[in-house]
Order: C-alpha cells, then structure tokens, then sequence
C-alpha cells in the first residue's frame, strides 16, 4: 500500500510548479504534505489523481497508475469546493455515490450515519446553497469518503471550520484512518499535522525541503525551546551564547536554543536574579521547523 512519486515534474508554460519530486508516501496511516503558499500540493495532489497530466516522471499506487474518474478505490476532497448548490444533500451525495458504484440503499444508509455522526441529520433534505461554508466542508467530506476509498486525498480539510468542527472533522479523519484507509492530506496549520501524521514532507518551490517521520525530523532538527518567567528583566538572554532566538512574552521570553546543554548554562545564569515561575524545556515544534526551512526563502 505505497503511493510512489518518482521525479515527478509539472511545468506551467516557463514556470515549473512541481521539480523532480520523488516521494514514498507509506499506506494506512496518514501523510502529512506541507508547503507555504504556491509550493505546489494542489498540483501534485491532481497529478496523483490524473486530474492533471506530468510533464515528467512516474506516480503508482501498489505499482498502478491512478486514474480518479475511473477509479472506485480513491476519494478526494478539493481545495476548491464543488458541490452543486441547487441540489439537496442527498440527491448530491447518491449522485456521487452512484459515480462511485454504489446502490442507492447503500448511499443513503451511510450518508444517515455521517450525517448523524456530524451532529446535522436535519441536512439530508436542505439544498447545498441552504448551508453554511463550514457546513457544505463537512457534506464534501461525506462526498469523499461515502464508498470507503482506499487512498483519501484531502486539500485542506480543515480549512474555514470553527474549532469544534475541525475536532469532528479531525476525529472522523482518524477513524477513516482505522479502517484502513491510506490518507494523505495538505494543511497550513501546522498543529493539525504535528498531531495527526506520522510521516510528512515540507514541499518548497516544488520540492522537499524536509521529509520523513516526524519524529526524526524534530530530533534532528536539533535545537529545543525553552520557556522561562521570571521576576526581573531577562533581557540579557538575547545575547547569551547558545541562544538562537529570543521571543518576550507574557512574564517572560520563549528561547530558541542550541542544545540542551544550553539550558543548563541558562539555569545558572538566573540564579540569584529572581525568583523563577516555569523553566520549561521544549522540543521545536512543527511551526518552528517550517518556519525556519520556508520562511527563509521569502527572505
Ligand atoms: N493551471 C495553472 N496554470 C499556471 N500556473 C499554475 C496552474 N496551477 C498552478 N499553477 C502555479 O503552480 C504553482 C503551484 O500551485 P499550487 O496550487 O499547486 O500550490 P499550493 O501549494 O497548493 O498552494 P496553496 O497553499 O496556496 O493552495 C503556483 O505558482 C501556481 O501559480
């Protein structure tokens, strides 16, 4: 259950979206890909589907090409939304569903249990136009995981729901998950990855600038965080050797740090300056790394 990605490449007339991308997305489990805006995901994502022709390379799902307007084992959620607004829920969803290979029984019967699940049984019978934006996300969530694919490919899921609706969303992802169903989804919050994904790939300019389990990356990532309050100023930390970065905040500053011996200097240094509230010892986060590898190419 391998999504295989070997020199891929995607040109746009002069400008070449997707360069060289070779990836092992690992099956049943869910895969995280990130990019800063414009990296090149959607367009990846709709050459995975065959939605959008290579202009070089190979792509193989357990050693098949995919083709999503033939295929009854893949389900996608678009990041640009494409529900019929006229319609009613159900008359979208069987429409779909049928596409898909499905009997109507079937459709329906599932689409009750979604509908249940996202708290809005009352939505089978109201057109799409009738629903809110968060809503219409959680039907083309349906719409895409109503026969069971596979392989679920999700741009954005989570993107325009309010806080309690990303957690029924993310929930729902992880059960989809458990079923057996290799996810592979693109996000620009980086929490959602960090808690959801295993493996991941941070595309820049249409390639990999960081990929692998996550836990590897932040282990080689190297430098940790360390969260101090304290009474008195701690101003002097900026320039305290080993630091990388120095944020104030409320009651104190958050430090990048060098290693981990770093702290230990650190927590001498405040010795007899004051008395210290939290002394906190971090790994970096996802935000951190993609901040550094990305960010420092908008510069
Ligand atoms: N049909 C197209 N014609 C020309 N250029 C395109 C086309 N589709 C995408 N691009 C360009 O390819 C690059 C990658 O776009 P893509 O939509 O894949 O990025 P993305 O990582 O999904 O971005 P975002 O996070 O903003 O959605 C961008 O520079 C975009 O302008």
């Amino acid at each position: 259950m391998t999504l295989l990605l070997e020199n891929v490449t995607k040109r746009f007339g002069e400008h070449t979206a997707v360069n060289n991308l070779s990836l092992e997305i690992p099956g049943k489990e869910i895969f995280g890909f990130l990019g800063g805006n414009g990296a090149g995901k959607t367009t990846t994502f709709r050459m995975i589907l065959g939605l959008l022709d290579k202009s070089a390379g190979n792509i193989s799902w357990n050693g098949e090409q995919i083709n999503y307007g033939k295929s009854n084992m893949i389900g996608y959620l678009p990041e640009e939304r494409g529900l019929y607004p006229k319609l009613k829920v159900k008359e979208q969803i069987i429409y779909l569903g049928r596409l898909r290979g499905m009997g109507k029984q079937e459709i329906v019967s599932e689409l009750e249990k979604w509908l249940e699940r996202f708290k809005v049984p009352e939505y089978m019978d109201k057109k799409v136009e009738e629903l809110s934006k968060g809503n219409q996300q959680k039907i083309q969530f349906i719409s895409a995981v109503i026969h069971k694919p596979k392989l679920l490919i999700l741009d954005e899921p989570f993107s325009g729901l309010d806080p309690v609706n990303v957690e029924m969303l993310k929930e729902a992802v992880l059960d989809v998950k458990d079923s057996g169903t290799s996810i592979v989804f693109s996000s620009h919050q980086m929490d959602h990855v960090e808690e959801m994904c295993e493996h991941l790939c941070i595309l820049q300019k249409g390639k990999p600038v960081v990929q692998g389990a996550l836990r590897e990356i932040k282990r080689s990532f190297g430098k940790k965080n360390l969260i101090v309050h304290a009474d008195g100023s701690l101003d002097f930390l900026k320039e305290f050797p080993g630091v990388v970065s120095y944020k104030k905040v409320m009651d104190g500053c958050k430090l990048q740090i060098k290693d981990e011996e770093v702290s230990q200097e650190i927590l001498q240094a405040l010795q007899g300056r004051g008395f210290i509230r939290k002394f906190e010892l971090e790994e970096p986060s996802l935000n951190d790394i993609f901040i550094e590898k990305v960010g420092a190419s908008y510069e």
